[in-house]
């Protein structure tokens, strides 16, 4: 047998790369690496801009050309970097000859040693991946949640008034309707976006140890906190004055936190609307050309679902650990979050793919209303709850002295099937108020929804 060409082992890079490559412009190596030397070429603007240490302002055609070393970052520079790093063993040194090498290149060589200037490796890193895990989040994977949210939100519209029989436990209960149960995900999900749009993205930029030692002794004049932060801030973040050599990671750890939070809400809501199709509420959209299952033909899988959920598993895995251990770091610095945080993608990679398929499957499913309403009429013993309750209000206003009516509808409905005869029987021999009693005997399974339907009216605006 002769060897596979180099394969990925991720199915996110195989696969599902379809889904994910969004992500990959932000939380690849190169889309790290590229942010890398966006702050290294920032730093040295912004040295520059303050004649810090003899320089001149650069003029604005050699900024931008130092500008366009990140917008041009392609093939080129991943390899150009892939060759430096085999030699230096250090990533974020490996950016600083490249940077080096295209400020000759512009002819800039009196400000080279600018490059990096008082920079341990995190200043660089922690920022690059305050940038970028930013952009992924607020330009790729919130966006695509937004649309999940959106799809159901006009789902819970459109099936607002949908009857449908609820199963606490499992068992017939009183009935909602569809709107209204898709609409508490849209609530749930709703409400999470609030606080992902909340989210803190803080940076650091104060040196080894996080003391400006190396930039004191340099400058003992220079007010350095204020050029950290006003740095910081510059890049569209927010500033950490306190840290050790590496910025805390706390932001992190909550940000990992919420979207492990969002993947088991969908989680949630992936198990359900399995369980619907699975119980024919909602039927499945033969899709032309697909099969089902490779030995009976008749059957159309609910897949999506399936492997929404399996991805949410492993995204709220990987999340979970690196909200877990990015927050410790043995005294000044160790180098596990270096290694940790490269999984950053794959963490969001999975719940991309996740997202993507329940956007998919909500697409490719029709309300049975007939089967919830056949389901609705064959459990006429969940009125029990109504005649009770009924019954309870008519004595506390003096128009019925019936003792203990939850007692009689226990021994009338618990573990039985009732029927609508029995019931209007039932009800009719009931000593209660005549306005009651009607309210009672106009009262059907698929009418005892309560309020749901108004309550879909409380959904948010995502
Ligand atoms: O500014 C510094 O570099 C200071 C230095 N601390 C470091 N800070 C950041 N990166 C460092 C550090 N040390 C190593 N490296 C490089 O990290 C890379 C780790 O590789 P991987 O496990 O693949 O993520 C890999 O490229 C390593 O070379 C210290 O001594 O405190």
């Amino acid at each position: 047998m002769s060897p596979l060409p180099t394969q990925p082992l991720s199915p996110l890079d195989g696969r599902y790369q379809a889904a994910v490559s969004g992500l990959g412009e932000f939380l690849s190596e190169a889309g790290l690496n590229r942010a890398r030397v966006q702050v290294e070429v920032e730093w040295l603007i912004y040295l520059t801009d303050h004649s810090m240490f003899g320089s001149a302002p650069l003029t604005a055609e050699q900024q931008a050309s130092l500008r366009a070393l990140v917008t041009d970052f392609g093939q080129a520079e991943i390899d150009e970097l892939a060759e430096l790093e085999a030699v230096t063993r250090h990533d974020v040194k490996a950016v600083e000859y490249l940077v080096r090498r295209r400020l000759a290149a512009l002819g800039l060589d009196s400000i080279a040693e600018l490059t990096h200037f008082a920079c341990t490796s995190e200043d660089i890193n922690n920022l690059s991946y305050a940038l970028t895990v930013q952009s992924a989040v607020t330009t790729v994977w919130l966006p695509k949640l937004r649309g999940v949210i959106a799809k159901l939100a006009e789902l819970a519209e459109q099936h607002r008034d949908a009857a449908m029989l609820c199963h606490t436990h499992g068992q017939p209960a009183t009935p909602s309707t569809m709107g209204k149960e898709l609409a508490v995900f849209v609530y749930r999900l709703g409400r999470i976006v609030g606080q992902l749009e909340g989210t803190e993205y803080l940076g650091k930029f104060s040196g080894a140890t996080g003391t400006f030692a190396a930039h004191v002794v340099a400058d003992p004049d220079a007010a350095w906190p204020t050029i950290s932060q006003e740095f910081v801030e510059g890049l569209g973040l927010s500033w950490n004055p306190l840290t050790t050599q590496i910025e805390s990671h706390d932001w992190q750890a909550e940000l990992y936190n919420r979207v492990s939070h969002a993947n088991r809400v969908l989680h949630n809501l992936a198990t359900d609307i399995w369980t619907y199709i699975s119980m024919g509420y909602f039927r499945q959209i033969p899709q032309a050309g697909a099969t089902g299952s490779s030995t009976m033909p008749h059957k159309i899988n609910p897949i999506r679902f399936e492997n929404a959920e399996a991805n949410l598993e492993l995204s709220s895995a990987i999340l979970d650990s690196l909200a877990a251990t990015l927050v410790t770091s043995r005294l000044q610095r160790d180098l596990t979050d270096s290694s940790a945080q490269r999984n950053i993608g794959v963490g969001f990679g999975h719940s991309m793919l996740a997202l993507d398929n329940i956007q998919r499957g909500l697409g490719e499913i029709d309300l049975a209303r007939e089967v919830l309403l056949a389901d609705l009429d064959a459990n006429w013993e969940i009125l029990g709850e109504a005649i009770q309750t009924v019954i309870r209000a008519e004595v506390a206003a003096g128009r019925s002295n019936i003792e203990d009516p939850y007692a009689m509808l226990k021994e009338l409905t618990r573990g039985k099937r009732i029927g609508q005869a029995e019931l209007v029987a039932f009800v009719s021999g009931l000593d209660i108020g005549d306005a009651a009693k009607d309210r009672l005997l106009a009262l059907t399974p698929a009418g005892y929804i309560g309020l749901a339907n108004e309550l879909v009216d409380r959904l948010p605006r995502v």
